[in-house]
């Protein structure tokens, strides 16, 4: 058995293709309109994984999206999606510049979370050991100026 994806639900799709493809730089490798059933199926690849040959082949995203506007409530069920980034202090200045909250900064430079438009959790986890450079983030969480 092999993973393929995790779904979630989205109200506004504009607003979620610029955050997952514009700002955490998804790719779309597939989607799927369905007129019978008035929604929409995105699949989106982590950038490293769409740039090999078997891209919807790796763990992906499936957006969902119905035309006809409904209220999820938040599953408190669902805990997060993980995403590992190069530099987790460039990644989160990008995001923050972006307009981004980044509701749980990355102290020792391993961890951080941000949200999706429709609230899901997202976790920015460093690539590998090292603490990335040094950073303005890490003078702001030596000094606690956030
Ligand atoms: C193709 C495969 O990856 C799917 O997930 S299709 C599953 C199917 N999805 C839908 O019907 C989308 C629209 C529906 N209104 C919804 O919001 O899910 C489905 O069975 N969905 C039910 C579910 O619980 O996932
Ligand atoms: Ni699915």
């Amino acid at each position: 058995m092999r993973f393929l994806h995790t779904m979630v639900r989205v109200k506004d799709l504009h607003a979620s293709l610029h955050f997952y493809c514009d700002l955490l730089r998804l790719k779309e490798v597939k989607r799927y309109e369905s007129e019978q059933g008035k929604f929409s199926l995105i699949y989106l690849a982590a950038p490293d994984d769409a740039e090999q040959s078997k891209a919807t082949e790796s763990p992906l995203l499936e957006l969902t999206y119905n035309w006809d506007t409904e209220d999820y409530d938040d599953g408190r069920n669902f805990g997060h999606l993980a995403y590992e980034v190069t530099n987790i202090y460039d990644t989160c200045t990008f995001l923050q510049d972006n307009g981004i909250t980044i509701n749980r900064p990355p102290r020792d430079g391993h961890m951080a979370f941000i949200r999706s438009p429709d609230g899901i959790s997202i976790e920015l986890l460093q690539k590998g050991d090292a603490l990335a450079p040094r950073s303005p983030w890490q003078e702001m969480e030596n000094t606690g100026t956030w």
